[in-house]
């Protein structure tokens, strides 16, 4: 039995989550963490104040983690400290932040972080990295669109597309949107668009004289998200102490 809490347990990922954890039969939910009140699956939600107590309590194998940056941070510190593996979903860190989950987690627990967990975002990668790699010359332009309640922009998705584009062609100017007189030179440009129940689109766009190609993902359900993570947490506990990506749990 993998024993799971949730972090961001009341969300919209983490009652996903629960839910599937709930139903598994080789999983236990064992409770979740929120700075809202509630209660997930009949199980426990306390305040985020109270993870170090609930953790030392609740013993899990693994903390699964879609909140918001700052809380993420403190929330990784906690399982760090509790021997708790980690899958972390959430987004928008600052390179800061990033340093510190690093040291935290390196040489203490296992973790799976991805700024998106689905399967179809993961080969979605693969594709842009393959294109970059043939059509640098193209002019390239990135696309995601979310639901009006989503905090940062652009999404930690696009920001990945924009590092596989980087590690492929070195390091290029993003334009986050035009307006007026511009001028295009080899900059990426970046356009996010936020509206309604929008799940998460992305779409990378070469183009090209004469032809372009644009390569995209439309996510239709969170359930996509909720699975990948949940898949994450059955293959992160007993790992080496190190951070891992959705790459290496699917063995891409
Ligand atoms: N990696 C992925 O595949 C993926 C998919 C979807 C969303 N996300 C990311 O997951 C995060 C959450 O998304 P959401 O749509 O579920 O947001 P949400 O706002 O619906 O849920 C976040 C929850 O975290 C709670 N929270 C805030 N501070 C907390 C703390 N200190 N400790 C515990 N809980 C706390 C909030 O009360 C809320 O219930 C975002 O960063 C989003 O970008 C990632
Ligand atoms: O709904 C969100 O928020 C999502 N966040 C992730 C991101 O920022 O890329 C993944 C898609 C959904």
């Amino acid at each position: 039995m993998v024993k799971v809490v949730i972090s961001g347990a009341l969300g919209r990922m983490g009652t996903n989550i629960g839910r599937i954890v709930d139903e598994a039969p080789d999983m236990e939910l064992v409770g979740g963490i929120d700075v809202r009140e509630g209660t997930l699956f009949g199980t426990e939600v306390v305040p985020a104040a109270e993870i170090d107590a609930f953790l030392k309590e609740k013993k899990p194998d693994a903390l699964i983690d879609f909140t918001v940056a700052a809380a993420a941070v403190e929330n990784i510190k906690a399982a760090a400290r509790n021997d708790v593996a980690l899958i972390v979903g959430t987004t928008g860190f600052s390179p800061e932040q990033r340093t510190t989950i690093a040291s935290a987690v390196e040489g203490h627990v296992p973790a799976v972080i991805s700024s998106n967990f689905s399967v179809g975002v993961n080969i979605f990668w693969k594709l842009v990295r393959e294109a970059a790699r043939e059509l640098g010359d193209y002019d390239i332009e990135v696309t995601e669109a979310h639901h009006r309640y989503k905090k940062d922009a652009p999404s930690g998705t696009a920001k990945t597309i924009l590092e596989i584009l980087d590690q492929e062609l070195g390091s290029r100017e993003k334009v986050y949107g035009r307006v007026g007189e511009t001028e295009r030179k080899d900059e990426i440009g970046v356009h996010v668009i936020r509206g309604g129940d929008i799940v998460g689109d992305h779409s990378v766009l070469f183009a090209g004289n004469f032809e372009c190609i644009e390569i995209s993902h439309r996510a239709y359900d969170r359930a996509v998200f909720a699975q990948g993570a949940v898949r994450a947490a059955r293959w992160v506990v007993g790992r080496e102490p190190r951070i891992y990506d959705m790459q290496d749990v699917l063995g891409l």
